[in-house]
């Protein structure tokens, strides 16, 4: 497999105008050690990848994942079926791509929660094929609607540990992530004594806090406060990968998405260039009534 990584440290070291040596000093390394970082042949510990995203100010994430091809194909769902006692999904046919930014919009019960849970593998469906073109182990994050936190634990013991299970535990980590995502007063509190706001908000930390090629959100922001919101839909900047997000906050689909899907009758319908809709003078909010109401 490609090396990201190796790529990723040569071009930053380029853009920034660092020379191996000075790379080198910074993080009390052998020239030669970052030269075989550069080759891919050894990778380094998750302290000096710490230092480094911070020496080329970009995220973690960035500087392992980086940013992926618009033509990569990541996942393709050929021909989906999925009932309960009813019908819920009969052809779902979907590709997803490197860069994409997609927000899935569809009325409640029509089976949005359904399609993620499948490409995530926690549904399996009745009839279809899905090929997942990445490692879903390593390259896939996902924010589930529920709360799956573990409750009894607190905060920072929470990070601390999903950090250890990606293998990217350090102190320095942790405290960076606390203090990123506002949490620092909160880093003792347990899990069960925090707000609904607060929850999520660690939900989303715990889901970006290593890289993937694929982000799945559903629903991220529902029971943030505003300023949560904000603060959500500004992060999404920083996250290299590809996006898959259940969401109807309409102004925000306008700012960070590319792509629109509608999903209707067990269908996706409607599969569009955010682009496309704006120049033909409609709002994302216009075009999914238009399109959710069969006006069209
Ligand atoms: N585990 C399950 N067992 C039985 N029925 C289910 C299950 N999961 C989903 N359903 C049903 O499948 C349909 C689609 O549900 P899903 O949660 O995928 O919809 P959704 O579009 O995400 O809805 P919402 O916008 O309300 O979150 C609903 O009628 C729901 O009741």
């Amino acid at each position: 497999m490609e090396n990201i990584f190796s790529y990723q440290l040569n071009m930053l070291r380029q853009k920034k105008s660092l020379s191996q040596e000075i790379i080198a000093q910074k993080l009390y390394v052998s020239r030669q050690s970052v030269s075989k970082w550069e080759r891919g042949d050894a990778e380094p510990d998750i302290d000096k990848l710490i230092a480094l995203a911070d020496i080329f100010g970009v995220d973690l994430n960035y500087l392992l994942a980086g940013q992926q091809s618009p033509e990569e194909l990541l996942l393709k769902l050929t021909a989906v079926r999925k009932g309960f006692k009813k019908p819920v999904l009969n052809d779902v046919n979907l590709e997803i791509y490197g860069k994409d930014r997609i927000a899935l919009l569809g009325s409640n019960g029509s089976g949005k929660s359904t399609i993620v849970n499948i490409i995530a593998g926690m549904l399996r469906p009745d009839a279809g094929h899905i090929e997942r073109l990445f490692d879903p182990k390593e390259d896939l994050n996902v924010m589930p609607q529920e709360n799956t936190l573990i409750e009894t634990l607190r905060l920072a013991e929470h990070i601390a540990l999903s950090a250890g299970i990606h293998r990217i535990y350090s102190t320095q980590f942790v405290s960076g992530l606390l203090q990123k995502f506002h949490l620092e007063e909160q880093a003792n509190v347990r899990i069960s004594d925090l707000s609904g706001g607060q929850k999520r908000r660690l939900a989303l930390l715990l889901s970006v806090m290593s890289s993937s090629k694929l982000l799945i959100l559903d629903e991220p922001t529902v029971g943030m406060d505003l300023e949560s919101i904000d603060f959500f839909w500004n992060y999404m900047d920083h996250v290299a990968g590809s996006v898959l997000t259940i969401t109807h906050d309409f102004n925000q689909i306008d700012r960070y998405f590319n792509r629109v899907l509608l999903l209707k009758d067990g269908v996706i319908v409607q599969d569009e260039k955010v682009t496309v809709i704006h120049s033909n003078n409609q709002t994302i909010e216009e075009w999914y009534r238009k399109y959710n109401n069969n006006e069209g």
